[in-house]
């Protein structure tokens, strides 16, 4: 699992390291490091490094240090570098002093210009004429979009970028964007992720992340956010061993749908059939639909009848009524594990004695939407989408996984991990269902309640970029070093609406291609972690 750590948790273990390693050999190890990154995307996207043209957005703090000290390596790997100052009384003087020793050459951001923008000819000149651009404008202290000189630059720049430590304009703490900032092809950040390269608009204005080691280890808490690696999602996604039978892998109820809307029903159950080898059952109005589209699934009409389960999964299609209700309470009941969503989670939101009917030894996972996590909740969620879980996750004692383009799945007791899929195509009617039915076979199998969350939405995730046939393309980012391609030079980068990951290639899904493409995800994840287990 990977660590997330807040600004204020980076800036104290960076103090303690302060104490053995002086302040300014660790910024030139986090500079050496995006000067490591700036030569592989020049050579990548110019099909060289000596002669090429990088130029500096240089900020007010240590971040523009960071990205003057970056261009001091360039040049000694024969980079011509221009640093656009854009607080030229403030600027990190250390580094402005070597680039400036190292043969690079410094311009102010404003000054005469032939147009009414503010921005110097030179300036203008040095952002459009780049083979590359450093974002140094702001880090770790950044608030707000960015201010009107440096959003007039951004608004120039057609190269690739490397942002250092997170790209501009760019919430921190939450990865909001409410106002210009800048889109990275690649970010490389210090020691650790912050919040920010992970949660919401800022996980696809970070680009590819790359964490570089300045030392910090020794020193950094327990992180504030987790993630998952698709190694560890195959390494403990269930499957039958060598003494495994139907009964032993875990029993997965399912009780979703209704006689009139069975879609729900056939989703959910045939997500949790691809997801384990085990047996699902199904309970519910629309049993014989559900038969006729996964003859595996032991189904029944009535939820009473429904047999021995060891997790239920429960909630899309069974309606805010009195029969919806009554399933509710006989699964809250049955003292197995219970992954509630959709219309359960309304029904637990408007009515709260069905929460008395829960065994409280027994876990419980909560997989909201916004509308619905605000019903729980009593308000919206805001912009802080975590504490927002948290509080959500221990004011009920259940997991609570809050779907979003960023995934926040929260325990009852802090712990929180998220899912940065960087894409949307998951976002269609029924895959909501997909997942619940994911959920439930994971819970059946035994896996702890907040780690099935995990394992299910990167699969889920996955399966979804698969049968979109996704990835970041054309006009954007790298997506595994192949979207922008290793252009030879003066290639421009092809045309699309975006850069640094907005544009996509892929054609939208809907839940049925989802659920179909789980097999593979599994086989991904699967692959993935055979790979780790012999590298
Ligand atoms: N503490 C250290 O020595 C280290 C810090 N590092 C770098 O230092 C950075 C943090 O440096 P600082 O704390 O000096 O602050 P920053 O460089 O993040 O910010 C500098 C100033 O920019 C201004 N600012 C805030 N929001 C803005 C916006 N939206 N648009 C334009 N300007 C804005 C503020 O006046 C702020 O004080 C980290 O992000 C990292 O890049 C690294 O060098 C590693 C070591
Ligand atoms: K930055």
């Amino acid at each position: 699992m990977q660590g997330v750590w807040t600004p204020d948790q980076i800036r104290a273990a960076e103090q303690r390291l302060f104490t053995r390693t002086p302040e300014p050999q660790v910024m030139r190890r986090a500079a050496h490091a995006v000067s490591v990154h700036a030569v592989r995307l020049l050579a990548e996207c110019t099909g060289g490094v000596a002669g090429r043209h990088a130029t500096l957005l240089v900020g007010a703090g240590n971040n523009g240090g960071d990205a003057l000290w970056a261009g001091t390596f360039l040049r000694r790997r024969g980079v011509g570098v221009t640093a656009v100052l854009l607080a030229p009384d403030k600027t990190h003087p250390a580094g402005l002093a070597a680039l400036r020793r190292a043969g690079g050459r410094a311009v102010a951001a404003d000054g005469p210009s032939p147009d009414t923008s503010g921005i110097g000819a030179e300036a203008a000149d040095a952002v459009e004429r780049a083979d590359a651009v450093i974002d140094g404008i702001v880090g770790l202290s950044g608030r707000g979009g960015l201010r009107p000189t440096a959003a007039e630059l951004w608004r120039r720049v057609t190269a690739p970028v490397v942002a250092v430590d997170l790209p501009s304009g760019v919430d921190p703490v939450t990865g909001a964007v409410d106002g210009p900032a800048v889109l990275a092809d690649v970010t490389v950040t210090f020691g650790g992720r912050r919040p920010c390269h992970v949660l919401g608009a800022g996980a696809v204005h970070s680009g590819d992340v790359e964490v570089a080691d300045i030392g910090l280890d020794g020193y950094l808490p327990e992180p504030e956010l987790h993630l998952l690696d698709a190694a560890e999602v195959g390494e403990n996604w269930p499957v039958p061993g060598p003494e495994d039978d139907k009964y032993t892998q875990g029993v997965v109820g399912v009780a979703a749908g209704s006689a009139t809307f069975p879609g729900a029903a056939v989703l959910a159950s045939g997500a949790a059939v691809q997801a384990t080898s085990g047996m699902v059952r199904y309970a519910g109005p629309a049993a014989d639909v559900v038969r006729s589209h996964w003859p595996e699934v032991v189904a029944t009409g009535s939820i009473t009848d429904a047999g021995r389960v060891q997790a239920w999964a429960v909630g899309p299609g069974i309606g805010t009524g009195a029969s919806g209700r009554e399933v509710l309470l006989h699964v809250l009941e049955s003292g197995r594990p219970v992954c509630a969503d959709a219309d359960s989670i309304t029904l637990l939101a408007n009515d709260p004695t069905l929460w008395d009917a829960r065994d409280p030894d027994a876990p419980l996972v909560l997989t909201p939407h916004a509308g619905e996590f605000a019903r729980l909740a009593g308000g919206e969620a805001g912009t802080d989408r975590v504490s927002a879980a948290r509080d959500v996750a221990a004011r009920f004692d259940a997991v609570v996984l809050f779907k979003g383009n960023t995934t926040v799945i929260a325990a009852p007791d802090g712990r929180v991990l998220v899912n940065d899929s960087r894409h949307a195509w998951p976002a269609t009617a029924g895959s909501g269902d997909v997942l619940t039915g994911l959920l439930g076979a994971l819970l059946a199998g035994g896996v702890e309640p907040w780690l099935a969350c995990g394992y299910a939405t990167f699969v889920h995730s996955l399966a979804a970029e698969l049968a979109a046939g996704g990835g970041r393309a054309a006009g954007g980012a790298r997506s595994g070093g192949s979207a922008r391609g290793p252009a030879g030079p003066g290639v421009a980068p092809a045309d699309g609406p975006g850069r640094g990951g907005t544009f996509r290639v892929g054609a939208p899904i809907g839940a049925s291609a989802l659920l179909a493409a789980v097999p593979d995800a599994i086989r991904s994840v699967r692959e993935a972690a055979f790979r780790a287990a012999f590298r």
